[in-house]
């Protein structure tokens, strides 16, 4: 069914729901039973969804065997791609990104471009998607070649908010990069949320379930986590089970 997986993200939110989804980097989680055992935890726990993805080492086949493993929790497993080798045809879906703040052009437009013919012979769904990376001093902020937005300006997240918004982006994730010091500012959802229609998802050095209802409260619709899961599965239920529970 076409749109699938965003109908599902779209009809929980107004239903009233905060989502959650684990990343699962191939590169970080490589040996099966283990995925496993941390996608059963997570599923257990309440997470609405997968991603799979990671900014460097992932090789096609890794992210095919992954998203094998991953849909066997029955829930929608969607590529996060740092390149074209995370795609699979494994997956249901792909977030179909634009880095709004690289220097690079690459990751602007060649990539969406070379990867375009590939996602519609795969068949996978796809989520068009804004991706502002905060942090220069991770993975992500340093092959995407980040160009990095000071934290003390929310109104100029919003300016880049309501440029993916009239590009007609559904998604718009703001990301602190992968196990990142600290995660951004609340007033970052908070202000895309007040003044666009974009689903707001917010990943990256979410680590306490304080942290996730801080972001929640501001307006943030989905958070991600990834690091958690990996080196405190415990810790990671307990965020997971606070998103779920929360009710504005
Ligand atoms: C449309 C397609 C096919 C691709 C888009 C590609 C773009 C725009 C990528 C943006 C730049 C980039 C490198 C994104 C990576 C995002 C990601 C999967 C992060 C996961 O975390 P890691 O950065 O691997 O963290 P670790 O350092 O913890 O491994
Ligand atoms: O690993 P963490 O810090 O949870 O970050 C998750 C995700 O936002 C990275 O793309
Ligand atoms: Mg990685």
């Amino acid at each position: 069914m076409k749109n699938k997986v965003f109908n599902y993200i779209v009809g929980k939110i107004a239903g009233g729901e905060k989502l959650h989804f684990t990343l699962i980097d191939p590169d970080k989680v490589s040996r099966l039973d283990e995925l496993e055992k941390l996608m059963d935890i997570a599923s257990s726990a309440g997470t609405d969804a997968f991603l799979i993805g990671g900014s460097t080492s992932v090789t096609p086949e890794e992210a095919g065997a992954t998203a094998e493993v991953l849909k066997k929790s029955g829930l929608p497993v969607v590529v996060f791609p740092g390149n074209l080798n995370c795609l699979t045809p494994k997956a249901d879906a792909v977030l179909f990104m634009v880095l709004m703040n690289t220097m690079e052009p690459y990751y602007l437009m060649q990539v969406q471009v070379l990867a375009a013919p590939l996602i519609r012979k795969y068949g996978l769904e796809t989520i068009p998607t804004g991706y502002i990376v905060f942090n220069t001093d991770t993975a992500v902020g340093h092959i995407g070649r980040v160009y990095s937005i000071p934290y003390s300006k929310p109104e100029l997240v919003l300016a880049y908010a309501l440029a993916a918004e009239m590009m007609g982006f559904k998604l718009l994730y703001l990301e602190a990069g992968s196990g990142a010091q600290s995660h951004i500012p609340p007033a970052f959802p908070g202000i895309v949320k007040k003044h666009t229609e974009l689903i707001t998802m917010v990943g990256g050095g979410i680590r306490s379930p304080d942290a996730a209802l801080e972001l929640i409260r501001a307006g943030a619709d989905i958070i991600v986590t990834g690091t958690i899961m990996e080196k405190d599965p415990e810790r990671g239920v307990n965020i997971i089970k606070t998103i779920k529970k929360y009710r504005g």
